[in-house]
């Protein structure tokens, strides 16, 4: 049997994890958990923590750790057979470590994105919020402007993807992950990709992940001949 494969993805708001997981999730066939859409499902679903998670949402406050791990763990547990992107978690150094306490991460991608991309990209996004589906003008447009293509529901702006509350973001995601990265680069399994665009960082990342999960897998093989 082959290993399975744990990687977790990091970037500011607007930096492409849910676009990079998505493609990672279709190349590799690693399944991409992504934490706002486990919330937005918690929260469909009127369950305790989706209750408690809620209040924080609309707030645009992060969801306490506490919360988020008692969520998430048992998730990743059930996920025994199964390789994964995580997206959007951990996102602080109580949430990394709790992770660390339950499993071992193969790989870890950061992506460095210029400001002035960012911006742009997050002034483009519109988001389906029932699904967290996620479009862009330029980059991937809606089928029908304004609209969901799988629903057909409406599309809507976050009031804080506007380019003035996005310094303010980009400071809080640095300050808080600063120690997510430190610890993830002493475990010397941290790799970031600096551009302006997801489809020049796709190929690294790409190449990146086939030599991790060959290398592993023949490992894995090796391990159970002998
Ligand atoms: N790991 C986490 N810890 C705490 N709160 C979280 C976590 N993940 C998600 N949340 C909360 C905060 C967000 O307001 C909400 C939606 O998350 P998400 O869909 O990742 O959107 P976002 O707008 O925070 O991120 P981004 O702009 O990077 O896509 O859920
Ligand atoms: N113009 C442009 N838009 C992109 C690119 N990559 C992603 N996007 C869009 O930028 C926005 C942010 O990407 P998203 O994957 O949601 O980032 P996240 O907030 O890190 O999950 C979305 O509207 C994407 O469709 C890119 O290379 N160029």
């Amino acid at each position: 049997m082959s290993k399975l494969f744990r990687a977790v993805i990091m970037g500011p708001p607007g930096s492409g994890k849910g676009t990079i997981s998505e493609r990672i999730a279709q190349s590799f066939g690693l399944q991409h958990l992504s934490s706002g859409d486990f919330l937005r499902e918690n929260i469909a679903a009127n369950t305790e923590a989706g209750v408690l998670a809620k209040t924080y949402i609309e707030k645009r406050l992060l969801v306490p750790d506490h919360v988020m791990t008692r969520l998430l763990l048992p998730r990743l547990e059930e996920m025994t057979r199964h390789s994964w992107i995580l997206d959007g978690f951990p996102r602080t150094l109580a949430q990394a470590e709790a992770l660390s306490r339950a499993c071992e991460l193969d790989v870890v991608i950061s992506l460095n994105i210029p400001l002035e991309t960012l911006k742009e990209r997050l002034r483009h996004r519109w988001i389906h919020p029932a699904s967290g589906r996620v479009y862009n003008l330029c980059f991937n447009p809606p089928r029908m402007q304004g609209v969901d293509d799988i629903s057909g529901e409406p599309l809507i702006q976050h009031e804080d993807d506007r380019p003035e509350a996005l310094v303010a973001r980009l400071r809080h995601y640095k300050d808080v992950a600063k120690p997510v990265i430190d610890l993830y680069k002493a475990k010397n399994i941290l790799h970031t990709f600096s551009d302006t665009d997801t489809d020049r960082i796709w190929p690294h990342i790409s190449s990146l992940l086939n030599t991790k999960i060959r290398t592993d897998q023949s490992s894995a093989q090796r391990a159970s001949t002998n």
